[in-house]
């Protein structure tokens, strides 16, 4: 299967405006499980908000929140899938500028010392780009997540030592979203990315808190952890946008890679509660867009 470029490039942008716009259901299916058990009358009321916020944003094509993020791209290449990779990234870089262009978009991207903005959302690495490669035949998918300042401001790395044991990584979780309270928009996902070394903890962290909610950790040991730390987090009462209540968290969401013998890097991301991501499919029959 040979990529048409052009179909890249539409894609890249469609994908950008459409994360913005439309909440994955999995996300909706979370507001509507923290409806029903928050008890406590405030919380209520914001994430009723919220969920307004959502259907407004849906019914009047607008955005869900201003904050167009960092866009980032994640590509998968299958099987049998013919692309030149230098042009795959240009065609990627050109949809995200013609989505901030001619959306028109606000471009959250600037150089980190001068502080100027492009207005085409692109800047030296950025669009983050990142690609990989699966045994499906005949396919190339991209997802897109904008990914807020928010709560990419709150991102942490401890590089724990083993003696530290397993307390280590929930001490350092549960104290992480104590410290974020309501600057991560919550109720958050809190992504948790557990071994490898820093810079992978930190990778591993992200992909955890863009997971699709109901999904688990494919280590046993980590979906059990996982399942405490859920429960755990959403005894904290940080609440709603951190201002008290049962609903900080949809979910801890953790992905994990074999470590060094004398080393246990623990990295969190959060998630906002605008958790947007967007998936489009190229196959031979065309482009499909998902989540
Ligand atoms: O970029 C913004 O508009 C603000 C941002 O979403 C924030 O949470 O601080």
């Amino acid at each position: 299967m040979k990529i048409d470029l052009a179909d890249v490039e539409e894609a890249a942008k469609q994908l950008y405006i459409r994360a913005l716009k439309v909440l994955p259901p999995d996300i909706k299916g979370g507001f509507a499980r923290l409806t029903e058990t928050e008890t406590v009358p405030r919380a209520q009321n914001i994430l009723a908000t919220m969920v307004q916020n959502i259907h407004v944003a849906e019914d009047n094509e607008n955005l869900l929140c201003q904050d167009t993020g960092v866009p980032i791209y994640n590509v998968t290449i299958g099987r049998n899938v013919q692309v030149d990779g230098y042009d795959l990234k240009q065609a990627i870089r050109k949809g995200c500028e013609r989505a901030t262009r001619e959306h028109p978009l606000r471009s959250s991207v600037v150089h980190p010392l001068t502080r100027q903005n492009e207005h085409t959302s692109c800047g030296i690495e950025v669009p983050v780009i990142h690609i990989d490669f699966s045994d499906v035949p005949d396919q190339l998918s991209i997802q897109m997540i904008p990914k807020g300042s928010g709560s990419e401001n709150n991102s942490f790395l401890k590089m724990a030592i083993p003696a530290e044991g397993i307390d280590a990584i929930k001490e350092f979780v549960i104290d992480c979203v104590i410290n974020a309270g309501g600057k991560t928009c919550p109720p958050t996902i809190v992504g948790v990315g557990l071994g490898g070394t820093s810079d992978l903890a930190v990778h591993l962290a992200k992909r955890a808190a863009t997971r699709p909610l109901g999904s688990h950790c494919a280590d046993p040991e980590g979906a059990k952890l996982e399942k405490e730390l859920s429960a755990a987090v959403n005894k904290l009462g940080v609440g709603p946008q951190g201002l008290g209540g049962d609903s900080t968290a949809f979910a801890v969401h953790i992905e994990l890679a074999s470590t060094h013998i004398t080393m246990n890097p623990i990295a969190v991301n959060m998630q906002c509660h605008s958790a947007r991501r967007a998936t489009a499919t190229l196959a031979p029959e065309g482009v499909t867009y998902g989540f």
